[in-house]
């Protein structure tokens, strides 16, 4: 459904999109991650054919984008960051302005209305003004207008930003209806929203794809991937963290608060069985046991660092150079090791 092949732009001297390369086909919701700056916009203008590439292939739904910016767009529907709208329209009225702009007659366009209504669940406040509504119903609006061509293709960029927590569990159901029938890409920073909504992560920096692959393996990068945690009040912390860190799968073991012992497994190792086996044989009873799934903050840290030889003359917010292994008590990561994983294997743990 959506194709694209070393795709590159450059504004002046800096190289916003760096050959990027990925397909996004039915049924799947890919959440496009990266820091600020790392050319997410960039590349969600250049496929909705609003920029035009210095060199690469864009095709969407059969359509070469390049070629055929205004083809394409028949194709795609997209809800810009925040959502503009006309404010002192009714709900009713931008969404009949939105149709007649893009060519539907008053017929195909009421009846789009309707639709699209029923979809997000607007029918409430079709005859209010939109600067009335809540931020909530105002992202159902832009929703509502990205949907109104009944597109093959949904692009949503930061589609829950600055919602409170009950509006970004609506709209995350509304997306998850409408990625049944639709591809959809959400362009986001909040990591979050790629475990609620999707299947898919493609992970940039520098314009560069840093990893590929569904949520749970860019979890499974993470040191504290099947990570087991201890809460031991009333024990010798520092003489258990020893006698730890002499068990065969275990690659280190940290205290990140009081009385608490987390336990980072070797890479791809399972090691609560051995620890359950150490608590048995030391007869503890911990009072509380956790094991994690990973911390995606630290994965996010580590895959957009930028590399040694990165010179790429850029705003500077591409990534940042703080995180895992820079002086915490966490294990270092070699950067290159985790980035060739990340890209090359697909998800293999680090
Ligand atoms: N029109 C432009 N002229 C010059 N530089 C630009 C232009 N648009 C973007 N850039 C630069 O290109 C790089 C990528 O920007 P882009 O907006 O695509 O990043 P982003 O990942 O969408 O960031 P954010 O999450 O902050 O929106 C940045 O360094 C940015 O400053």
């Amino acid at each position: 459904m959506i194709k694209i092949e070393a795709l590159v732009k450059y504004f002046g001297a800096l190289k916003a999109v760096d050959g990027l390369a990925f397909e996004v086909n039915p049924g799947d919701v890919l959440g496009f991650l990266g820091p600020n700056g790392a050319g997410k916009s960039t590349t969600m203008k250049m496929l909705t054919g609003y920029l035009h590439p210095d060199s690469g292939y864009i095709n969407v739904a059969g359509v070469d984008v390049v070629q055929e910016p205004a083809l394409a767009q028949q194709h795609i529907g997209y809800l810009p960051e925040g959502a503009p709208a006309y404010g002192d329209m009714t709900v009713e009225a931008f969404l009949r302005f939105i149709g007649e702009a893009r060519g539907m007659s008053a017929i195909a366009c009421e009846s789009a209305i309707k639709r699209v209504s029923e979809q997000v669940e607007l029918h409430s406040v079709l005859a209010r003004p939109i600067d009335n509504l809540s931020k909530g119903f105002r992202r159902r609006v832009g929703l509502a207008q990205a949907l109104l061509h009944d597109p093959q293709v949904l692009i949503l960029d930061e589609p829950t930003d600055g919602l409170d927590p009950n509006q970004k569990r609506h709209v995350r159901e509304l997306i998850a209806g409408l990625a049944q029938d639709k591809v959809v890409i959400i362009s986001t920073h909040i990591l979050e929203e790629v475990m609620a909504v999707c299947n898919r992560v493609l992970l940039i920096a520098q314009g560069r794809c840093r990893f590929e692959g569904s949520p749970a393996e860019l979890e499974a990068l993470s040191p504290h991937h099947q990570a087991v945690s201890l809460h031991l009040p009333d024990r010798d912390i520092a003489a258990d963290q020893a006698q730890l860190k002499t068990l065969p799968d275990v690659a280190d073991v940290v205290c990140e608060q009081a009385q608490w012992l987390t336990v980072l497994p070797r890479a791809g190792a399972f090691v609560y069985p051995q620890v359950d086996q150490w608590l048995r044989e030391q007869q503890i009873t911990p009072q509380s046991v956790r094991v994690e799934s990973g911390r995606l903050d630290e994965v996010f840290t580590t895959l957009t660092r930028p590399a040694a030889d990165d010179v790429t003359g850029d705003d500077g917010q591409n990534g940042g150079g703080s995180g895992v292994g820079e002086g915490s008590d966490q294990p270092d990561i070699d950067q290159k090791g985790i980035d060739k994983k990340g890209i090359d294997k697909k998800g293999a743990s680090v």
